[in-house]
């Protein structure tokens, strides 16, 4: 049986009360997809999540996690509730070690569970394990991404929410950071990734959804997007995703 974990009604958001961003959004999230938001520049992909996440206000309409209204919940509960977010920028202390890192993502569990949850991080990054004492600085722009993951998963989240991990690495990097969201993905925590590139996220993800001027355009799995002639003309350049996949 499917369950939801997150549901947006008709939801409105935006930095100032009189400049709207997001116009009317509905969306369910099922436990265990992995869902990724599209759409052009501007379209106000980040906006959604931030306001999902407490981060820019809520102007009507509902949030529900998990069947429980978090609408206006501060940033810091929604945490509490199993959400968490891992923002564009600025998601790691660059001055501390990767374990130092962890250390204060685990503050907010009960103290018997905080090293046993480190320690599951650590297996589930092995590249961050050879090097726990290691400057968070001093990592590569695809580690500092995946320590940043990590840090979120820390509380062992019912959703997790992604904003542009890829932004600003190479082609490589992109790749192994996607192959490694998608393990996470499927140990059970359920997904919400948004993504500049059309053609990688949905190769990642299962479902996609385009936003346009803050507005759902369309909302289907991953494969029907990619085979859609107007989706492809309107956001992969006249390419299907099979078609133009290096
Ligand atoms: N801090 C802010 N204060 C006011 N307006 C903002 C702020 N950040 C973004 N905006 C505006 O909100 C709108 C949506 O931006 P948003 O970043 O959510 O779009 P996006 O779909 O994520 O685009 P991109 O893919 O370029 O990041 C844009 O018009 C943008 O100028």
């Amino acid at each position: 049986m499917t369950k939801d974990i997150l549901t947006l009604h008709n939801l409105h958001a935006g930095y100032q009360p009189d400049l709207p961003i997001i116009n009317g959004i509905d969306l369910t999230v099922q436990q265990g997809e992995f869902v990724v938001l599209l759409g052009p520049n501007g379209a106000g992909k980040s906006t959604l999540v931030k306001a999902v996440a407490g981060l820019v206000p809520i102007h009507s309409g509902m949030v529900l996690l998990k069947e429980e209204n978090i609408t206006h919940l501060p940033a810091h509960l929604k945490l509490h509730s199993g959400m968490t977010f891992v923002p564009q920028t600025e998601n790691i202390f660059t001055q501390m070690s990767i374990r130092e890192n962890l250390q204060i993502s685990a503050q907010i569990l009960p103290k018997q569970l905080r090293a046993e949850r480190i320690e599951a991080m650590f297996a589930m990054f092995p590249d961050l394990a050879k090097r726990p004492s290691t400057r968070a600085g001093a990592l590569s722009g695809g580690q500092r991404q995946m320590l940043a993951v990590a840090r979120a998963l820390i509380t062992d989240p019912a959703l997790l929410i992604l904003d542009e991990p890829s932004a600003g690495l190479s082609p490589l990097l992109v790749d192994e950071v996607f192959a490694r969201i998608k393990m996470i993905n499927e140990t059970g925590v359920t997904i919400l990734l948004v993504e500049q590139n059309v053609r990688v996220g949905l190769q990642v993800a299962s479902r996609g959804v385009i936003l346009v001027e803050g507005k759902v355009a369309h909302d289907a799995p991953s494969a029907d997007l990619s085979g859609d002639p107007v989706v492809t003309e309107l956001y992969l350049g006249g390419g299907g995703v099979e078609e133009t996949a290096q």
